[in-house]
């Protein structure tokens, strides 16, 4: 046609470019189609899931005073929903006195993780009681009994946000924390030398998509989060992974600013929070075998604790060895706040 002159140069070259334009979006519109349709279903599930509703009442029950008290455990059976084969627990009995520090113990596996969310209520004993101050946690309103209870967990979650906001969301009402409050946080859980130490300092963005953070400061953020939630009762879920001894130290001492004055619950992993608690509780086939100091404990001869921890010191040896280069050179200090073998869990 342009050799026959019925149009021009001009026109074939709009011709070809329009017609490469159209072909792409055509295309384009294809794949949009099947986004559309899996973002359809994706949503559908997420909708079915915030329309379920939930098997235990959330803004129901009792509220107490305060949430001060003897936790007690009464003859407990428990078994997961998705597992109801496989007992957990079995008669199990716990005390947690107001203001002590229990420190539980126990092979991995043995339901020390357990424990603590049958106390924050994320599942309900077969048979038996949970009580504080003698009323059954059934009873209480959830919401608010999960406001008493604080939770510094293995491995933090960070929400995509600002450290600001990762802090201010362990608040009970985040639209009432100041920005001096989740400083204040911060200072006391020694996280600011490195919030500070970004550009951005608080604003800056962490989570997904923005910068990764190492464990220790994860841990430190989630400290943070929990003295600004000021709870009465702490559940600690001790890192099994190993951090440098300087973060190691930041951390420990962070945890121990936050555990003052509070009944603290912990899933203990290292020699130092073991030796320190009030009390240790040790698990062993389905209920808590032996409770008492460090010391008592160690005195009984053929006792679960003694055995555990003299198990776990052969591990430890073992990985010693294994290790030949860094760790020889360690003061023995620190070798003993190491967390022990990974798969034995105290
Ligand atoms: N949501 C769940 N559904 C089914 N079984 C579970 C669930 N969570 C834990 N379990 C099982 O319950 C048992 C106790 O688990 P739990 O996490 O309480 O042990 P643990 O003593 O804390 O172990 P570790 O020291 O390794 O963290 C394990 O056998 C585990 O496989």
């Amino acid at each position: 046609m342009v050799m026959s002159q019925s149009i021009s140069v001009g026109d074939l070259a709009s011709f070809l470019l329009y017609t490469a334009y159209v072909g792409g979006s055509l295309g384009g519109l294809t794949s949009f189609y099947s986004e559309v349709m899996k973002g359809i279903g994706a949503g559908s599930r997420l909708f079915e899931l915030l329309d379920r509703p939930s098997a235990i009442p959330l803004d129901s029950g009792e509220i107490l005073k305060d949430a001060r008290g003897r936790i007690q455990f009464h003859n407990v059976d428990f078994a997961y929903p998705t597992r109801p084969k496989t007992a957990i627990f079995k008669d199990m009995n716990l005390i947690i006195d107001p203001g002590t520090v229990v420190a539980v113990v126990g092979q991995s596996g043995s339901g020390k993780s357990t424990v603590g969310s049958l106390l924050l209520r994320f599942y309900d004993p077969i048979r038996g009681t949970i009580t504080i101050n003698d009323t059954d946690i059934k009873k209480l309103n959830l919401h608010w009994w999960r406001r008493q209870i604080g939770l510094v967990s293995q491995e933090p979650v960070l929400f995509a946000g600002t450290i600001a906001e990762n802090i201010a969301y362990g608040a009970n009402d985040d639209t009432e924390v100041s920005l001096e409050d989740v400083q204040n946080a911060a200072r006391k859980a020694n996280c600011e030398n490195f919030i500070l130490s970004f550009p951005d300092g608080y604003d800056t963005f962490v989570g997904e998509r923005g910068i990764s953070l190492s464990g220790g400061q994860k841990q430190r953020i989630a400290i943070a989060r929990a003295l600004l939630k000021d709870p009465t009762i702490l559940i600690l879920d001790e890192a099994t992974s190993a951090l440098d001894a300087e973060s190691e130290a930041l951390v420990q001492d962070a945890l121990e600013t936050l555990m003052r004055g509070r009944t603290v619950f912990t899933i203990a992993h290292r020699m130092s929070t073991i030796r320190s608690a009030d009390v240790i509780a040790c698990l062993d086939q389905g209920r808590v075998a032996e409770m008492g100091t460090y010391e008592e404990l160690m005195k009984k001869e053929e006792g679960v604790f003694k055995k555990l921890m003299e198990h776990q010191r052969v591990e430890a040896e073992w990985m010693e060895d294994e290790e030949l280069t860094e760790h020889r050179d360690r003061e023995p200090q620190e070798q003993e706040d190491r967390p022990f073998f990974k798969g034995y869990g105290i």
